[in-house]
């Protein structure tokens, strides 16, 4: 076991790997059940119940970064995390992607409109994925957000990322977010790629 997580991960053998993944679909639909219900409190005091005993479960199993399959399963479209919501890539290059996602209600700000908090986490997601295609590791320098109009929950949005220009370690992306015709955000950002011994 390496403590360098930027160290190839240790992936799963393929029936631990897709049980793991079922298991982080589950916890996504909890986080929008939970999100979207209003249990009185004996039952929210049972599931909290519940909920801990599955936690302690799976403390157990604990592991150090460089081998959570958590965040680390790429052939999945939500990498097997359910933080970032999960991105449908329809076309993928080293300069430029499309694809879908849905926002739910996990995500929703208020009155109907996503978190604005959301947005940027997809765009780095994006960006970020598009940034180390076919290049060394990199990080977000800056990521800014135009919010157009309102990004609504429970619809497919269409995104999109470019490469625009890459100067020394300096990659500069752009892209949008949009509802149909509707453009809903726009983004642009600079991934540095990172030097020797850089986290
Ligand atoms: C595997 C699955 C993929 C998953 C996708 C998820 C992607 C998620 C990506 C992330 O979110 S990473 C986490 C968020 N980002 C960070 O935590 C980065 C924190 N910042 C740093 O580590 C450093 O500031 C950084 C590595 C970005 C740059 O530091 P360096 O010391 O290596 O760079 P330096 O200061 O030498 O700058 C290099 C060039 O970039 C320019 N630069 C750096 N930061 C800038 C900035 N903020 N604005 C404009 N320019 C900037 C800087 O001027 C310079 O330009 P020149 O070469 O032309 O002189």
């Amino acid at each position: 076991m390496t403590s360098s997580a930027w160290a190839a991960q240790t992936l799963a053998d393929q029936e631990t790997g897709t049980a793991f993944e079922h298991l982080i679909g589950s916890l996504r639909g909890l986080q929008d059940s939970v999100t979207s219900t209003r249990p009185p409190a004996e039952v929210a005091l049972a599931i909290a119940a519940e909920l801990r005993a599955v936690a302690h479960r799976l403390d157990e199993f604990g592991v150090g970064e460089a081998d959570q399959l958590a965040g680390a399963q790429m052939d999945y479209p939500g990498r097997s995390q359910a933080c970032v919501p999960v991105l449908d890539h329809t076309a993928q290059s080293a300069d430029e992607v499309r694809g879908t996602l849905q926002l739910s209600r996990f995500h929703l700000g208020r009155n109907g409109a996503a978190h604005g908090g959301v947005i940027p986490l997809v765009f780095d997601e994006i960006f970020g994925r598009l940034a180390g295609t076919d290049r060394p590791r990199c990080r977000t320098a800056f990521l800014h957000v135009d919010y157009r109009e309102i990004t609504p929950i429970g619809r497919r949005l269409d995104f999109t990322g470019r490469v625009e220009r890459v100067d020394g370690r300096k990659i500069f992306v752009t892209g949008s977010l949009a509802d149909g015709d509707a453009v809903v955000a726009e983004a642009d950002a600079l991934f540095v790629v990172l030097r020797e011994g850089q986290p």
